[in-house]
């Protein structure tokens, strides 16, 4: 499912971010990835999602090797991966539903698809009485929510989430994270890049841990920090 095989990768500025790493995870795994700041978790993720190809190395994702796309593959490979943000990044002009309806008509789904699935992947975050709110209208939670909806209409076979409840309480990253489990358990594969100490903690899920651009811990149901 997602394989990095002796990954390097330096940027143009000459930064070394990420060195010979390796890790694989499996179809339907639920994995964090941590470490502290500018450890290489971002970079990690802009791999997976092929914004970036590695310097050095292999990646494949759903049976693809990133480094071998081309630019017109790209938006193809890209419809497999979804993707939230700590900061939603919804279209702020479209109301929740629009915002999920969206993902849809750009990957050329059809009217009866969209009318389908847009209210059950809602319904799957509990969203259906929020449908016609725009983004303005809704607390944190919800447009995270929003998010998640659009992350997951077109059934992709990754869910990433890079620092998902960074802006969140802790009553509503709870909730986040109940929709991220759910998501899991009905098939997805999840990454999860977080510093949310409690939350690694308390989900006891397979956690990948980077230290300066090395990977220095990889724990099948593991906390934040390495304990003997
Ligand atoms: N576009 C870039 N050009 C040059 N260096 C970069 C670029 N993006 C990231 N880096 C550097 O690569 C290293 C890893 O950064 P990365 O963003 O992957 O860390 P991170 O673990 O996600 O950190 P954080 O938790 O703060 O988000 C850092 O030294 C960072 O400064």
């Amino acid at each position: 499912m997602i394989l990095f095989n002796n990954v390097s990768m330096v940027y143009e500025n000459g930064t070394k971010a990420l060195e010979n790493i390796n890790f694989y995870i499996d179809k339907g795994e639920f994995v964090f990835l941590v470490g502290s700041s500018a450890a290489g978790k971002s970079t990690i993720i802009k791999l997976i999602m092929r914004e970036l190809v590695p310097s050095e190395g292999t990646i494949i994702i759903n049976e693809t090797n990133t480094s071998f796309l081309t630019h017109k593959q790209i938006p193809y490979f890209r419809r497999k991966i979804g993707v939230v943000f700590q900061d939603f990044r919804l279209l702020q002009n479209k109301n929740a539903y629009d915002n999920v309806a969206y993902a849809m008509e750009i990957v050329g789904a059809s009217r009866r698809e969209i009318r389908k699935n847009v209210p059950n992947v809602l319904s799957q975050v509990g969203l259906t009485a929020k449908a016609k709110m725009f983004p303005s209208q809704l607390s944190g939670g919800e447009q995270q929510r929003v998010a998640l909806a659009r992350a997951i209409v077109n059934s992709p076979a990754v869910l990433i989430a890079d620092e998902p409840t960074g802006n969140l309480d802790p009553e509503t990253t709870m909730e986040i994270m109940q929709i991220l489990d759910d998501i899991n358990k009905r098939g997805t594969t999840v990454v999860m890049a977080t510093h949310a100490e409690k939350i690694v903690n308390m989900m006891q899920k397979r956690v990948i841990e980077v230290d300066h651009g090395a990977i220095s811990r990889d724990e099948k149901k593991g906390g934040y920090n390495y304990v003997n």
